[in-house]
């Protein structure tokens, strides 16, 4: 059983909360899609009712362990100051004395949202003395990032075992949702995969072929895998070191009996811009200084007839760059096939979250879930890290 935030004693405390507000931002610097912001509130929201003193962590993109404007928390705050309707105290740091002056300033009720947790290389690292920095500015610790619970880093990990620890209401709906449907999933169980972290989502596809019985990939995912198929994709991403893996784990899934479906088709054009010229050619036809942007036409239809005829969907990591309307079709167009599907659909992932929102299908998934790769882990089986450090053993 895994404890919650429920089991804590919260009032007039000073409470850190782990969320995931990992969130898109647009050319401005400012919140694209708030969808992970609005999933903590009611955590936040119940620790502000109950008198405590709110303070949240939170990581950003990939930063490496620097200090990188781009990645500041600044955007985020703002946004939640707006949908909490009151201030949010943004602090330039994350451990360390200013975070302490700010604290020590808190009345019952208030919050404060620390700077990037990434900006440490000892977050990444699980370091012990980070995460005893971070426990220092606390009593109790709750964890309601459920997007990075598959991460053991010392904001998701480490620091629960130096404070009273528990699951805020996020991370125990998403467990409790994921763990229905992975315990009697209505077949045909289809996965799509897609999006753009490919080494760190590849791995997950192994464990996923004694689960599913289609399994559809798209995206910057599909590049490998055409790559793997001997096709020749340009500039496009592409993983040359997943390559063999690729080819592994189509062998695999024929011989699991998983039917493994490709792109037929690709949008392709000579870069990334929002003002190119798009192009749809068959995967064997891409342009040599060209790139793969999203799938294709047919390709969308074959996918969506699998979805059609499936009993539950899982979905993570977008077409193409949807971001983008010239290569957004794919992306909206699998979102509507899910959304017209009978099956159990579950969306992960930030990004995807994002793009179904955009769709205007968001409200017609059967559940959205914060984490991509945490909610692959989750239904691959695993344990994750920032859940199991929640676990209540009887201490
Ligand atoms: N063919 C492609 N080439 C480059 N980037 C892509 C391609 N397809 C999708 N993407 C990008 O993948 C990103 C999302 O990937 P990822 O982080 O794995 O998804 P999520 O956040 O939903 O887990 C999007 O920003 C999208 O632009
Ligand atoms: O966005 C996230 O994951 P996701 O893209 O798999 O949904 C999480 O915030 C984790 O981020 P990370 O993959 O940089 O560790």
């Amino acid at each position: 059983m895994i404890k919650t935030i429920r089991d804590l004693e919260v009032t007039g405390k000073r409470v850190l909360v782990r969320v995931d507000f990992n969130v898109p931002l647009d050319q401005e610097g400012n919140v694209a899609d708030d969808t992970r912001i609005r999933a903590a509130l009611p955590t936040i929201q119940y620790l502000i009712d109950r008198q405590a003193r709110v303070i949240l962590a939170s990581h950003l993109g990939r930063p490496k362990g620097k200090v990188d404007d781009r990645y500041r928390l600044d955007p985020v705050a703002r946004r939640l100051s707006e949908l909490l309707g009151k201030p949010v105290v943004k602090v330039d740091d994350c451990v360390g004395d200013e975070p302490r002056q700010a604290i020590d300033g808190m009345q019952p009720g208030d919050v404060v949202l620390l700077e990037n947790v990434r900006f440490y290389p000892g977050e990444e690292k699980n370091d012990e003395k980070f995460a005893r920095q971070l426990a220092e500015l606390a009593d109790v610790y709750v964890n309601d990032a459920f997007g990075t619970a598959h991460r053991a880093h010392a904001s998701t990990e480490g620091v629960a075992h130096f404070l009273p620890a528990a699951a805020g209401f996020l991370m125990e709906k998403e467990i409790t949702v994921l763990s229905q449907a992975l315990s009697n999933p209505t077949r045909p169980f289809v996965a799509i995969l897609g999006g753009a972290k490919v080494s760190d989502k590849i791995g997950v596809i192994e464990n996923l072929l004694g689960k599913v019985d289609a399994l559809l990939i798209g995206g910057g995912m599909a590049n490998t895998f055409l790559a793997a198929r001997g096709f020749a994709l340009g500039k496009s991403l592409l993983e040359a070191d997943r390559v063999a893996l690729a080819r592994d784990l189509m062998a695999r899934a024929e011989k699991a009996g998983v039917k493994l479906l490709l792109p037929v088709d690709l949008v392709v054009a000579e870069a990334a811009r929002p003002e190119a010229e798009p192009r749809v050619v068959p995967v064997d036809s891409v342009p040599e200084e060209w790139m793969a942007l999203d799938i294709g036409p047919k390709t969308v239809e074959t996918f969506a007839a699998e979805v059609h005829d499936a009993g539950t969907v899982i979905w993570n990591g977008p077409m193409g760059v949807f971001e983008m309307a010239p290569f957004a079709a794919g992306t909206f167009g699998l979102a509507k096939a899910l959304a017209d599907s009978k099956a159990t659909t579950i969306v992960g992932g930030g990004d995807t979250a994002a793009a179904v929102e955009k769709a205007g299908v968001a409200g017609r998934m059967s559940h959205i879930s914060t984490g991509g790769g945490a909610s692959l882990e989750f239904l691959e089986g695993k344990v994750l890290p920032g859940v199991a450090v929640l676990m209540d053993t009887g201490k």
